[in-house]
């Protein structure tokens, strides 16, 4: 009998955008090839504006990429998005006023034509903190209980592929420590390979396998570092000299990049 299929990985090939623009475009991204492990965890940092959620749009396959392509296993990504195996989160999440949270995460499993076993919501809901705020509307929540409903929303179709877009950039710092160790633990046990944007140095090494170092626009690898922490992770890593040097890596190839600014030259090619 054939194997079950797992979950597929990412390959990127010359992924690379340019916004039309005055003087020959604005190129956002630089050429980008890479592969992501089915399963795995990365995390892109980068500066603001450099390109990080053009990248995440075109792997999602919502952005038309100017060059190369995607292949998510043996599909693309709108191949994939048309069988509700990718889930996107963005920075600002849009959430149906007029639904409850309830509502809001049981209409994904409506248009992904899943059911979830009973209970399931709920356990989400209490996974990203917003017990209790099963029947409230979005209108009367924070920005940051928005974007824990929107992960909520996304998580419940179990999709093989998570594209988060600072999915905690609202979230405060206590309830953003506890996700950053709890949704971890869900999207490993279901072997979710996972891509997701931040800012936080500390969130990107707390929660990722792997660290994608971005240039200022065009966005280029500046590194492409390996976590190499226990996972689960511990409780206290944050405080491990282990950490603290991943940590620094991180900064010292962002810094680096800064430096080095984009690599302007690769807009005339
Ligand atoms: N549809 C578009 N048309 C033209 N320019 C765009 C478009 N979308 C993004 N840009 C430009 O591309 C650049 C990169 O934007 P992007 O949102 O990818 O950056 P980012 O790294 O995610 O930024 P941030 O960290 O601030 O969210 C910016 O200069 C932005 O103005």
């Amino acid at each position: 009998m054939p194997a079950e299929p797992g979950p597929p990985g990412i390959s990127c090939a010359g992924l690379a955008k340019r916004f039309p623009a005055a003087g020959g475009g604005l190129e956002v991204v630089a050429p980008f090839t890479r592969e992501f492990a089915a399963g795995a965890t990365t995390a892109l940092v980068g500066p603001s504006g450099c390109g990080k959620s053009t990248l995440l749009r075109m792997i999602a396959g919502l952005e038309t990429p100017s060059a190369g392509s995607v292949a998510i296993g043996d599909e693309t990504p709108a191949e994939v998005r048309a069988r509700a195996g990718l889930a996107v989160s963005f920075q600002d999440p849009s959430l149906l006023p007029w639904r409850t949270v309830r509502g809001n995460v049981a209409l994904a499993l409506t248009l992904a034509r899943r059911r979830a076993a009973a209970g399931t919501i709920d356990r989400l809901l209490a996974l990203v903190g917003l017990e209790g705020f099963a029947g409230t509307r979005p209108g009367a929540l924070s920005g940051g209980m928005r974007q824990r409903a929107a992960i909520a929303r996304c998580l419940v179709t179990e999709p093989e592929l998570l594209l988060l877009d600072e999915p905690f950039g609202a979230v405060d710092e206590l309830t953003r420590r506890q996700l950053a160790h709890d949704l971890p633990r869900l999207w490993e046990a279901r072997g979710t390979t996972t891509l997701f944007v931040t800012h936080s140095v500390t969130e990107a090494v707390l929660i990722a396998d792997r660290v994608l170092v971005l240039s200022p626009r065009p966005a280029r690898v500046v590194a492409d570092i390996p976590v190499t922490l226990d996972r689960p992770r511990p409780e206290g890593v944050e405080l491990t000299v282990a950490f603290a040097e991943l940590a620094e890596r991180v900064s010292a190839a962002l810094a680096r990049g800064a430096a080095e600014g984009g690599q302007t030259g690769l807009a005339a090619q």
